[in-house]
């Protein structure tokens, strides 16, 4: 990547320097220039090597640096002791400090004739935004017969003369408070720079500047599994390496790789104790949600709502954990009724077991996981047959699932986001967006005014997260396809199904308006040595015992009203 820093603002000879003193100093300017060339270009190539060194440095995962750190000192141990070593070491850097700092290479090359025009072309179309109309300054920072020198501190381009890389000033008149107006300059920037890539934004509101980036491709392709992950923890996807310290080990196309996860914490003393995920259509929500689903069951029950009807989450149905899998309304204010009723009695006994100076007994501690998948059509049902809103009755596990260790997690459609109700939208802050989504949009899930558009060739999956109130993360969610969809990736329904805990014997779902058949494909086979090396929660621990004694106990508390007929004929 060249890279061209800080264009010096050009200056006409002062109004007392005649032609001839003019001349003079130029000449020895020049000449001291000549002599001091090798001077310049060794320092300036050492600043650059320091520049890359501090890069590296900052890339490098923080558990890596210990390691890093001391084979260094191993390595500057024997350069010392060898004979010759520290010479030979010194003629190695001035070497390449020397070629790091030629001119036209490196990190500090001016553009060539071809990248000014591009530059200048980005600089033109961003005049409209950035100019003011009659501005009294003579020398605008943008204007229509300006040049981009004005504006760009500094470009870095790619290998194949592309932007990679653009620090610009802009005009202190600019609203860059306003979401709409940063969105417009963000758009641009991107189209001029190239549609087929991602970039990342950052404004920097107190000295003007807007840095744009082309960050490194996420990692896609894969496949669901176990993730090594602390109980209560929940990988939402991977992001970017210099956005998190962590790295989870994975395996893609057969190759043990570590990749940095957006990992969720749930839990009692997790503070973004439920998760929001809103997305346009085809974007992967329901994807997100059946990965949630499958690492929620390694240490926990799930009741799923499924409000679009779609069968995605038939494969779930009558799994051990699953506690059942609903389609209508009918089964899902039914679900929406026991998971109150969940939460109260968990409540009163910890309550108790504390008080008596007891431990929380398993049952009221064993992790609760709520899923709906679009809950607004729902909703909107719930209102014109006059019956009680799903969304409603959740009300109570969301303010008070944190105590009682029951999550739940939301999926939205964009165009119905406004039927989420008041308790979803503020006690869900984890928050996921999935899908191009405009400046209102994504401000309306993460509760930040910009967030840098993914483009129109956003892959499946792809999107963006905020826990709380942290850093907005880049996003990509594991492949997690229906294992019973024909037409998803073989080789991804398989990997899903060997998550699918075992079928639950003696057990019903409840939930009769899924499909309960099996998949009809051969029993995959045990994943492979790599992937054993990653802990793996043995079948047996999967608790047929806590789940029918979840169930026993609730039904002493409440009916557990999951089965549509039984709920049917409540309602009647
Ligand atoms: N992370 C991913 N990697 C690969 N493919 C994905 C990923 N996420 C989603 N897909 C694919 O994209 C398609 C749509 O996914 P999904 O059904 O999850 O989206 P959705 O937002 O729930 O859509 P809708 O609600 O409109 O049905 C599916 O074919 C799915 O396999």
């Amino acid at each position: 990547m060249a890279r061209w820093p800080l264009p010096r603002p050009r200056r006409g000879p002062g109004p007392a320097m005649t032609g001839r003193a003019h001349s003079l100093v130029r000449s020895g300017t020049d000449g001291a220039l000549d002599v001091l060339h090798p001077v310049i270009t060794l320092v300036r190539g050492l600043g650059r090597l320091v520049v890359l060194a501090v890069r590296w440095w900052s890339r490098t995962p923080k558990e890596r640096r210990g390691p890093v750190l001391f084979l260094l000192g191993v390595g500057v141990l024997v350069v010392a002791l060898m004979p010759w070593g520290p010479a030979f070491a010194v003629v190695l850097v001035v070497g390449a400090a020397a070629w790091q700092g030629r001119e036209g290479s490196g990190v500090g090359a001016d553009p060539s004739e071809e990248e000014s025009k591009r530059l200048q072309a980005v600089y033109e179309a961003l005049v409209p935004l950035f100019a003011l109309q009659d501005d009294p300054n003579p020398q605008p920072l943008f204007a229509h017969d300006g040049s981009w020198e004005r504006a760009f501190e500094e470009i870095e381009f790619t290998d194949d003369g592309r932007i990679g890389r653009l620090l610009l000033r802009y005009p202190a008149h600019f609203r860059d408070s306003d979401a709409k107006l940063r969105f417009l300059v963000e758009r641009l920037l991107g189209a001029k720079s190239g549609r087929d890539r991602e970039y990342r934004f950052v404004w920097d509101e107190e000295r003007n500047e807007l840095e744009m980036t082309v960050p490194e491709p996420l990692p896609e392709g894969i496949r669901a599994q176990r993730f090594v992950t602390g109980p209560g923890e929940v990988v939402l996807g991977f992001t970017d390496a210099d956005s998190v310290h962590r790295r989870v080990p994975v395996t893609d196309a057969g190759q043990a790789r570590d990749v940095p996860p957006v990992v969720w914490r749930t839990g009692a003393r997790a503070t973004e104790s439920h998760l929001l995920v809103v997305g346009a259509p085809g974007a992967g929500s329901t994807t997100l949600l059946r990965s949630v689903v499958l690492q929620a069951l390694e240490h926990g029950d799930v009741l799923v709502v499924d409000g679009s009807g779609s069968g995605e989450y038939a494969c779930l149905a009558g799994r051990a954990g699953v506690l059942a899998v609903e389609t209508s309304l009918t089964g899902a204010v039914a679900c929406a009724e026991w998971a109150v009723h969940e939460t109260e009695r968990r409540l009163s006994v910890a309550s108790r077991a504390r008080q008596a100076g007891n431990l929380v007994p398993d049952d009221a501690r064993r992790p609760l996981w709520i899923v709906l998948d679009r809950p607004a059509a729902l909703s909107h049902l719930a209102r014109t047959e006059g019956r009680r809103d799903p969304q409603e009755l959740l009300q109570v596990p969301l303010r008070h699932g944190r105590a009682a260790n029951v999550t739940v997690v939301v999926a939205e459609h964009f165009e119905c986001a406004d039927e989420l109700n008041r308790a979803v939208r503020s006690y869900c802050r984890a928050r996921v967006v999935l899908g191009t989504a405009s400046p209102e949009e994504a401000w309306s899930v993460l509760g930040v005014d910009a967030v840098s558009p993914p483009g129109p060739l956003t892959p499946p999956g792809r999107g963006f997260a905020r826990l709380g109130a942290g850093p907005v993360l880049r996003l990509q969610v594991p492949a997690t396809p229906d294992p019973l969809d024909d037409a998803a990736n073989e080789g991804e329904r398989r990997a899903v199904l060997r998550l699918l805990p075992p079928l639950a014997s003696g057990r019903t779902t409840g939930g009769t308006s899924v499909r309960t058949r099996e998949p009809d494909m051969p029993v995959p086979p045990e994943p492979s040595p790599q992937q054993g090396s990653h802990p793996t929660v043995p079948t047996a621990s999967v608790p047929e015992k806590s789940v029918t004694g979840t169930a026993a106990a609730s039904a002493a508390a409440a009916p557990v009203a999951v089965s549509e007929q039984q709920a049917g004929a409540q309602a009647t």
